[in-house]
């Protein structure tokens, strides 16, 4: 490392030390903790972003948020050249570099980097990092120091783009890698666009439709429903009004009471919904818009809603897209000079509903399992030529491999000059639409929802019909405060416990009791908490089951004392 970069680092390091006592480690979403600790790993990671640019030869981005958590925490995390994750293996690197306890070890580590992955510190070329915050009071002053700390490695400049939906940013960084247009309206403009052509596309003649023509969105007080406002106006709908609430502008608290991991996890309607919105349907983002769940609320007063989870989307999206696969080969139409056998596959996590694994394979559709976090599925899904993946919170999106695209682009112009507007050739532009529609770097409740509202319209179907595709095991999600969340070691797909010794026997034990029992235990890698999950066959069950595990884990793992 030359002097000039050795000095530059060396006295921008020293402006934030790391607070005393705090280890924080890369986790499910990035890094994240109470807002009031975070500068200086905010400030490393933006060393990190400029390394990983210069060693990519790309633009990279760097996210501040910490999504569904408490308003008073905040994160960062930050996109590889593709729009997706940090890649994994870049993640001890993070670790280290964000608990390096004085400016020389950064230092070092920083050489030790640039040496192991064959970065030239030279200053010779000149890379830039896509910066951007969600709504958090806190997110101004850390984006200044992740700028900071980019700009303390010579050759990296900082771009920054303002507040961003988190799955924005990500979509920036690939189509900016891409070489295509890549500003907030370039990506607003391909959403409304391919939305509009998918709602051309619906079948006429469809005289039953039961869709009803309101959607009420619940922007979890987040960024997520100023942007929705902003697409709304874009894209002039004509039959469907959109209502958005909680949009943080009437004085509501970010995640408090509010948005899609609330509404998922708890299972009650969110503030500003009630009764009075019963039969309409509605939607819950996250706060920074990457996770979608619907709901029904009750028709009486009460506060449990009707749950139309990741999985459900999923599902009506693995059912729309088997349908236009079909329809595009179907006998007796046109005859296709190439064929081509699309492999889809759906990817899931334990905690999907088993009765959704149980309707998807049902359809005749490869499931598989990883890890929490959409990192893994994201891996997977890329390896389908349509990889489908959600997790059941609502974060999730469909990957169109190149290959696929570039035949159904091929497929569609041939049906183009021989059978134009036939269903065979509107069936490769649906799909076709679909792939421009759905965000392709990660998971995005704005395109994931107008992919479902476009989805129901040529389905004709309401919210019951959608949810009625098949009836979920009834679920219950706990979290426990325990001493030592790393204590927690889990196997196969985290549905078992290896290490603290004889726990999973236990769970076992108690899973027994109850007909179509399922439950398991992780750490969680985004809150201090060991998760419980349980399903059995009635609510009370499921109930019952998850509290004697969380009990378990009280017993095994010790409750922390302050
Ligand atoms: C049960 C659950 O919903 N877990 C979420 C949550 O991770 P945890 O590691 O469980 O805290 O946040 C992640 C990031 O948003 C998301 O990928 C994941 O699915
Ligand atoms: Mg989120």
């Amino acid at each position: 490392m030359k002097e000039e970069q050795r000095s530059l680092l060396l006295s921008t390091t020293s402006r934030f030390p790391p607070p005393p006592g705090v280890k924080l480690s890369y986790g499910t979403a990035g890094f994240r903790a109470d807002a009031g600790v975070l500068k200086s790993t905010v400030y490393r990671v933006g060393i990190l972003a400029a390394l990983r640019a210069l060693k990519s030869e790309s633009v990279i981005g760097l996210m501040i948020t910490a999504s569904h958590n408490k308003v008073s925490d905040n994160g960062v995390k930050v996109s590889d050249p593709n729009g997706g994750m940090l890649s994994q293996d870049w993640e001890p690197f993070a670790d280290a570099l964000a608990n390096a306890p004085t400016p020389e070890d950064l230092l070092r580590l920083v050489d030790e980097l640039t040496a192991n992955k064959g970065i030239a510190l030279d200053g010779t070329t000149s890379l830039e990092i896509l910066v951007a915050r969600d709504t958090r009071p806190s997110g101004e002053s850390l984006l200044e120091a992740a700028k900071l700390g980019i700009e303390s490695v010579i050759g990296a400049v900082a771009s920054d783009m303002g507040i961003l939906t988190t799955p924005q940013l990500h979509w920036m960084v690939r189509a900016r890698n891409n070489g295509e247009k890549a500003s907030e309206n370039d990506y607003l403009e391909q959403l409304s666009s391919s939305f509009k052509c998918l709602m051309d596309l619906i079948p006429s003649g469809n005289e039953n439709n039961q869709v009803g023509d309101k959607l009420i969105v619940d922007g979890a007080n987040g960024v997520g429903g100023e942007k929705l406002i902003v697409l709304k106006e874009m894209l002039k709908l004509k039959g469907l009004t959109i209502e958005v609430r909680n949009t943080g502008k009437e004085g509501g608290v970010l995640n408090e009471g509010v948005g899609a991991d609330y509404v998922q996890k708890e299972k009650v309607v969110p503030n500003g919904f009630g009764s009075q919105d019963f039969g309409i349907r509605c939607a819950s983002l996250d706060g920074d818009a990457d996770r979608l769940v619907y709901f029904i609320v009750p028709s009486k007063s009460g506060n449990n809603i009707e749950l139309v989870d990741g999985d459900k989307i999923s599902s009506l999206f693995a059912v729309f897209i088997k349908e236009q696969l079909s329809i595009l080969k179907k006998e007796g139409g046109a005859k296709l000079s190439e064929d081509y056998p699309c492999r889809i596959g759906v990817i899931q996590t334990a905690y999907a509903n088993g009765a959704s694994t149980d309707f998807l394979k049902q359809l005749g559709l490869e499931v598989v399992f990883t890890p929490t976090g959409v990192k893994y599925l994201h891996e997977k899904a890329a390896q389908y030529d349509i990889g489908i993946y959600f997790e059941a919170n609502g974060h999730g999106t469909i990957l169109f491999s190149e290959f696929f695209l570039l035949w159904l682009k091929t497929t569609n112009n041939e049906l183009c000059s021989v059978a134009k507007g036939s269903e065979q050739q509107k069936a490769a532009s649906r799909l076709l639409a679909v792939s421009r529609l759905i965000n392709q770097a990660v998971g995005d409740a704005l395109s994931g929802m107008l992919l479902v509202e476009a989805t129901l319209q040529h389905m004709g179907w309401s919210i019951n019909q959608w949810n009625e595709l098949y009836r979920d095991l009834p679920s219950r999600q706990l979290k426990v405060k325990v001493a030592n969340r790393t204590a927690v070691v889990t196997t196969n797909a985290e549905t078992k416990v290896v290490k603290p010794p004889g726990i999973q026997e236990a769970i076992n034990v108690e899973t027994a009791k109850y007909p179509k029992g399922r439950c398991f235990i992780r750490p969680s890698g985004t809150e201090d908490v060991i998760r419980v999950y349980a399903e059995a066959s009635t609510q009370d069950e499921a109930d019952r089951l998850a509290n004697s595990v969380a009990n378990l884990v009280d017993r095994y793992l010790g409750v922390r004392s302050s």
